[in-house]
């Protein structure tokens, strides 16, 4: 879809900002670009609407050189979406959501009303219509910026740190609106960030880059993290790759082991017979019902005499990722992960080193 050949981008002031990148991006996925600061990710992204023009090497979109493209024209099938969204002060939410539609010559009225179907589409009430952007939040401002982008529809949408300058919380909520809306747009997406955290988050692919605009890996998030293809990588990527690198694996493959499960049914005596510090007392459907310390039981009675402490989370086999038995084990008080079925069945434990360990994710 979007090519690079051997491309190569040398400022007039001699800096290298990009050197003999070649690299694919594949049609309706999201790549993202990332690197420390300076490493050439703005200047990739802006060769591919020729605001910045190669020194060296060839980009195509959908096998045409984009240098046999007029600019204006070659900008029309490309959205582009800044950090701060870059809105018109003096327009109205609604006009600058119609800027490009208005641009291709779209009547006034036409324009408005897929404006208004824009801002619809980017989770904004109607209301918000005829404010002006210093009268919205930073994270509505990005929404609009993504809602004028893509006003003309167009297949391709650059996005450069689109979500870094609002706070974490608005940030996530972003990210969130913005995978649902792929879901439904099936964009081609260029999304620049120099964090890694989102970078893994929303990319179907990774560019990493290093200083000096070379290309280090390019990968599926779960390679990269898995993979790495050199110490540079191992390192952007963080050392805690591994506690993410269960995201990618499979609930299923954490290995399980029986554990103190007990019926609460089961006399006291014997459960102080258990030599852990904690069980699992689950009803007669095997679902767990909460954990006591078997130093604090009672003298005499059944585990159903017992008031349990709160479980926490349990994590399923069926769908969930090794992630969730690692917070299944963190949140729980006998820091043990409570594995169940499809049916909410117990069907074994894990602790956090069984977890880290689990074998998978890595051969996919
Ligand atoms: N117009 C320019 N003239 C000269 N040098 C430039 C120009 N634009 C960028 N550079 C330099 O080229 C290199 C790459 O810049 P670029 O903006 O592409 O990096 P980046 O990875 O996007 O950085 P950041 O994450 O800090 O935005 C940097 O060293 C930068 O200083």
């Amino acid at each position: 879809m979007i090519r690079f050949d051997a491309v190569s981008k040398k400022y007039p002031n001699g800096t290298t900002a990009v050197d003999d990148l070649s690299l694919e991006l594949a049609e309706g996925g999201i790549t993202v670009l990332v690197g420390p600061s300076g490493c050439g990710k703005t200047t990739t992204l802006r060769m591919i609407n020729r605001m910045v023009e190669p020194t060296t090497g060839t980009v195509s979109l959908r096998g045409r050189d984009i240098r046999e493209v007029n600019a204006p024209e070659l900008r029309r099938g490309i959205g582009y979406v800044i950090q701060h969204a870059g809105l018109f002060p003096h327009r109205t939410v609604l006009d600058n959501i119609a800027t490009v539609p208005l641009l291709l010559g779209w009547s006034r009225k036409k324009a408005r009303a897929r404006a208004a179907e824009l801002l619809e589409l980017v989770g904004l009430p109607a209301e918000m219509a005829k404010r002006y952007p210093n009268q919205l939040s930073g994270g509505q401002q990005q929404r609009v910026g993504v809602a004028r982008a893509l006003g003309a529809d167009p297949p391709v949408l650059l996005m450069d740190e689109p979500f870094s300058a609002v706070d974490p919380i608005v940030r996530a909520e972003l990210q969130a609106e913005f995978i649902r809306l792929q879901k439904e747009l099936h964009k081609t997406i260029v999304f620049v960030t120099h964090d890694i955290d989102e970078a893994i988050k929303l990319g179907d692919n990774i560019a990493v880059f290093r200083t000096g605009g070379r290309l280090a890996q390019f990968d599926t998030p779960e390679r990269l993290l898995t993979r790495p293809a050199d110490e540079f990588v191992a390192d952007f990527v963080g050392h805690d790759r591994g506690i993410r690198r269960l995201s990618f694996v499979k609930a299923a493959e954490v290995p399980l082991r029986d554990g103190p499960v007990l019926s609460a049914t089961t006399p006291v005596a014997e459960a102080r017979a258990v030599k852990e510090p904690w069980v699992l007392i689950v009803d007669d459907a095997r679902r767990p019902l909460g954990w006591a310390p078997v130093a604090e039981l009672p003298d005499s009675g059944t585990l159903a005499d017992v008031s349990p402490a709160p479980l926490g989370h349990t994590f399923s086999l069926v769908g969930d990722s090794a992630r969730a038995a690692l917070d299944s084990a963190l949140l729980s008080p006998a820091r043990l992960a409570v594995g169940v079925d499809a049916d909410g069945a117990v069907v074994g434990v894990a602790d956090v080193h069984e977890i880290t360990d689990s074998p998978g994710g890595d051969d996919k």
